[in-house]
């Protein structure tokens, strides 16, 4: 399509192929032109005079040895008869004239625009002149020709000698008017310029008259322009001695600058084109995108089919919620008669009903205090014998106070009903996410590049793998593999493994990295600071552009006003999934935490997301640092309020039932969500659905990072070892433990040179690299391999 567009434009652009005469051949032409024009006009001048001694001759044309009395003999005498006698008299004089500018124009190589007008015009005049001599000296037909003879004749007959007399003052008006310009207020600024012009003359005369004269012209310029009164006789020496020309001159020069009014009117103005340089680049822009349309990072897999629904269970939940309506009333009376003996009056209630819990909502009596309601809370679940009732006293908005009491069936609700339902699908945002449903039977829908990171968080078996799944479920269904990439790291190695089928579509990688998704923690430790490149590389690029966040820059690049030689490109999305964050840090510590950090910090501008799961929501996994850069939180349920506390900020995930159900907050409300279940089967199909359709050659390539601890980047000279570097490989290899605090204890060394011993070690390649909190491992399997490795190296 665009190429089509292309195409057609190039067209015009292409000159069509017109007649086109050389420089030489134009000043051939130009120079015959203008002596043939010259011949003409001696001809026509000599015909004048010679006439009527040629005119027997034009009959004997043929006869050779008769002369005529014309300059051009009988060639002159035959044209200029045709012409003058039998055309236009004198006013055939126009036509060599017209020929000697066209001659003249061809010459210089002038364009050729204005000819046409001018022989337009000279046809005109040559009528003109022709008429009227015909009409002012009849008594002499050369002068008007046979033309000017004819036409006059033939108007007098009908109009009278005034009529055409009047009619040949017509065409001497319009010829001013059309021609020369000639207007009423023209001639009168004519006349006032001539006047003024008369004027001026004496003071010209004065100027340059005597010596006398100038003398006192110039003192009197000189009293007008310095006032101070010199002494003449006092300061005679310091007088600069006056020259009289330069002074004169200056005088002369005053004089008005005569202009010639005509040679003004003959003037052509050649107007350059006007280039306007600064905003060629948005012209360019707006021309590329006239050319080719907007960028559409999609193009490359421009057949690529979204999955369908059908690609996803309903789970049995065909009929939406039902709730018992005895379980309702039960529930009801329940709570009324637990608050009433502590002597709670309830004025109203009120039930939502949720695919998970029912939300009975209560209006006290006026006086209770809303603590006394919330210290009951273990009584009124111990009284409706349920687990996981939740308090909200009160509800934030409203009046109310809020319980939450499990219903006896949950219904599931389904992965398919939420990705199906308007709100979804409609959802006008960057990375929508449908998590589930809310107690009040709402798809629960947000947007991660608003979160701008999601911490998620809940005891095992609780929902955590199947809510990661209804995330990534969910922008699968709504995003292209242009505009978002998934890094995984999956330290259970089990959890996300169905999604290497869509590694060339959706995940990105280190170059050179097999597996898209990492299982490693040392390859986690990389691609974090590898992500961390990246976006430095993408703050680079947007401050390039001119931009403050993603939206507005790739938003600017579809519009082709980025170059991409200039290194821009258009930028997917990267959400960073961390399925089990405590092994990581428990393992990596600071390491992990240092750059998850600065990602959280930085990275939301520039399109970054994390999402990080965790079941051990203790604080030191969830450090502060990290907190506080993650303001959407979600918690499946957990084992203590404390656990509650330190993910939410708020006690209540400790009342979850689990199997999804769970909290959401991002900031100050919390809202009870029963995520979305999405089975491993369903997301079989769906990454088998999109791993079977083309994909890009690679997955998303991230920056390389060059880590310090990797083994190739250590290079120790061999003179610059240890000198207990034998004994440590020795140590090393007998225990086929690649640890420093082995070398620590055995050698009986402090803890640095123990660890320079390490990186020699690895240098050398007797041990692997580093690999967190893990022992290194030993490449040599024995002490006769070590031997004759060190021999080889000295050798
Ligand atoms: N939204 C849900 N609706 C219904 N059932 C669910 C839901 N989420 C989870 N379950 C049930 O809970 C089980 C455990 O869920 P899941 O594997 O997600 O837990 P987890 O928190 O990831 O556990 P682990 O931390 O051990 O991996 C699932 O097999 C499923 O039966």
């Amino acid at each position: 399509m665009a190429k089509k567009v292309r195409k057609k434009r190039a067209k015009p652009t292409k000159k069509p192929s017109s007649f086109k005469i050389s420089k030489q051949n134009k000043i051939i032409l130009g120079s015959l032109l203008m002596l043939f024009s010259i011949a003409l006009f001696f001809s026509f001048v000599s015909f004048y005079f010679t006439w009527q001694d040629d005119q027997s001759l034009l009959t004997e044309f043929k006869v050779r040895n008769e002369a005529a009395q014309n300059l051009l003999n009988k060639f002159g005498a035959a044209v200029s008869h045709f012409f003058m006698y039998k055309g236009f008299g004198v006013a055939s004089l126009v036509i060599p004239g017209l020929l000697f500018m066209s001659g003249l124009y061809r010459f210089l190589s002038m364009p050729a625009k204005g000819l046409v007008k001018k022989y337009i015009w000279g046809l005109l005049f040559m009528i003109w002149i022709s008429v009227a001599l015909g009409f002012f000296a009849a008594e002499r037909p050369l002068l008007g020709g046979l033309v000017g003879y004819e036409i006059n004749d033939f108007l007098q007959d009908y109009a009278g000698k005034l009529g055409v007399f009047l009619l040949l003052l017509f065409g001497l008006i319009f010829i001013l008017v059309r021609f020369f310009q000639f207007s009423p207020d023209g001639i009168f600024e004519f006349l006032k310029k001539k006047v003024a012009a008369f004027d001026s003359k004496p003071k010209k005369v004065n100027s340059s008259g005597t010596t006398s004269d100038e003398d006192s012209s110039f003192e009197v310029q000189l009293e007008e322009d310095t006032p101070v009164v010199i002494d003449t006789y006092t300061h005679k020496n310091d007088i600069p001695p006056i020259e009289k020309e330069p002074a004169s001159e200056g005088v002369l020069e005053i004089t008005e600058p005569t202009v010639d009014e005509e040679s003004i009117e003959d003037l052509k103005i050649e107007v350059e084109k006007i280039v306007e340089e600064k905003e060629e680049k948005d012209n360019i822009a707006d021309k590329l995108v006239d050319d080719f349309g907007e960028f559409d990072p999609t193009l490359e897999l421009g057949n690529y089919k979204f999955p369908h629904i059908d690609l996803l269970d309903q789970h049995g939940a065909t009929g939406g919620i039902t709730i018992n309506q005895e379980e309702l009333e039960e529930n009801k009376n329940k709570i009324v008669n637990t608050l009433k003996n502590y002597k709670i009056g309830i004025a109203q209630i009120k039930a939502t009903i949720g695919p998970t819990v029912t939300l009975y909502e209560i209006v006290p009596e006026a006086g209770v205090r809303i603590s006394k309601i919330k210290n009951l809370e273990d009584d009124i679940a111990l009284s409706l014998a349920a687990l996981g009732i939740r308090i909200i006293a009160p509800i934030p908005g409203k009046g109310t106070i809020g319980i939450e009491v499990p219903n006896k069936n949950a219904t599931i609700v389904s992965m398919r009903s939420v990705i199906a339902s308007t709100k979804f699908q409609k959802a006008e945002m960057q990375l929508p996410i449908a998590f589930g449903k809310t107690i009040s039977n709402e798809t629960f829908v947000v947007d991660l590049a608003k979160m701008p990171h999601l911490l998620m968080a809940g005891a095992t078996g609780q929902g955590k793998s199947v809510g990661l799944n209804a995330v990534l479920t969910s922008l699968l269904y709504k995003k292209h593999p242009a505009e978002v990439k998934f890094i995984l790291v999956d330290p259970k190695k089990v959890e996300l493994t169905l999604y290497n089928k869509i590694e060339r579509h959706f995940l990105a990688k280190l170059p050179g990295v097999e597996e898209a998704i990492i299982t490693d923690n040392t390859k986690v430790i990389h691609t974090l600071n590898s992500l961390c490149i990246e976006m430095d590389n993408r703050y680079e690029l947007l401050k390039l552009a001119m931009v403050r966040n993603i939206k507005e820059y790739n938003h600017k690049f579809k519009k082709r006003k980025l170059n991409p030689h200039d290194g821009h490109r258009f930028l997917p999305y990267i959400i960073l999934v961390i399925d089990e964050f405590a092994d990581l840090i428990m393992t990596a510590g600071k390491e992990v935490e240092t750059p998850v950090a600065r990602l959280a910090q930085l990275a939301r501008a520039i399109g970054i997301h994390l999402i990080i799961a965790t079941q051990r929501p203790s604080v030191n996994v969830i450090t502060g640092i990290i907190k506080a850069n993650f303001p959407a939180r979600i918690a499946f349920r957990v084992a203590s309020k404390i656990d509650s506390r330190t993910i939410l900020d708020a006690q209540g995930a400790d009342q979850l039932i689990g199997r999804g159900d769970m909290l959401y907050t991002q900031g100050n409300d919390v809202t009870r969500i029963q995520c979305a279940f999405v089975d491993t089967p369903e997301v079989d199909k769906i990454t088998e659905f999109i791993g079977s359709q083309r994909a890009y050659p690679e997955a998303y390539e991230l920056p390389e990072y060059v880590g310090e601890d990797s083994g190739t980047s250590i290079d120790y000279n061999i003179s610059e070892r240890d000198a207990k570097f034998r004994e440590a490989a020795e140590v090393i290899v007998t225990a086929q433990q690649g640890s420093a605090s082995l070398i620590q204890r055995k050698l009986k060394l402090g803890y640095n040179r123990a660890g320079r011993i390490v990186d020699q070690l690895e240098a050398a390649g007797i041990v692997g690299p580093f690999e967190g909190s893990k022992a290194r491992q030993v490449l040599v399997p024995d002490l006769t391999s070590l031997d004759l490795l060190l021999q080889n190296e000295k050798g």
